[in-house]
């Protein structure tokens, strides 16, 4: 078995969708980036890739490339499930918490569980997504961004 841990932060700013985990969030500020930049989904990219050790999102899919410019990162996340594959390893558990002072996301939460699962082509209860402020310290409780981290343990297909 493999672990693998993911971080990322973007800056809320307005002009932008609000995606996480796939889910369009109704909220009047977005997340910066070139891609839709869904940190959530980022995040569990990068634990996916870490325990492979296959590097990080930013090697596999260049920020400086037009092919990726506002592109969905499930996309992503697909073509990184499929390396997961090569390697034949598949999700055991991933387990993922977001780090946002607003908007309140608990009513998102299981549609976001059920876009990485459907993506990660494992059971929805293999997925955890949760949330929590900061009490308003930090950036993010200052409402300059969002954050997300994961952890995630892949197991050998039998
Ligand atoms: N953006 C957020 C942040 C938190 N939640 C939910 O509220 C609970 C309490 O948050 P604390 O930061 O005070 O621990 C948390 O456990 C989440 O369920 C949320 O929905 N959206
Ligand atoms: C996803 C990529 C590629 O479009 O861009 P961003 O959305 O800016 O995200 P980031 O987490 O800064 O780095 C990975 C990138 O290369």
């Amino acid at each position: 078995m493999r672990i693998g841990i993911g971080y990322d932060v973007h800056a809320l700013v307005e002009k932008r969708q609000l995606i996480l985990g796939g889910v369009r969030i109704p909220y009047s500020q977005g997340l910066q980036g070139h891609s839709d930049a869904d940190v959530l989904t980022h995040a569990a990219m990068d634990a996916l890739l870490g325990a492979c050790a296959l590097g990080d999102i930013g090697k596999h899919f260049p920020d400086d490339d037009e092919k990726y410019r506002d592109i969905s990162s499930m996309e992503l996340l697909k073509e990184v499930m499929g390396l997961i594959g090569q390697k034949g390893l598949t999700i055991g558990n991933i387990d993922c918490i977001i780090i946002a002072q607003k908007p309140k996301l608990a009513p998102y939460i299981e549609d976001m569980r059920a876009n990485l699962a459907l993506a990660m082509k494992t059971d929805i209860a293999n997925v955890s997504v949760k949330a929590t402020t900061t009490e308003g310290l930090g950036f993010e409780g200052r409402g300059e961004g969002i954050g997300a981290q994961a952890v995630v343990l892949l197991l050998p297909v039998f």
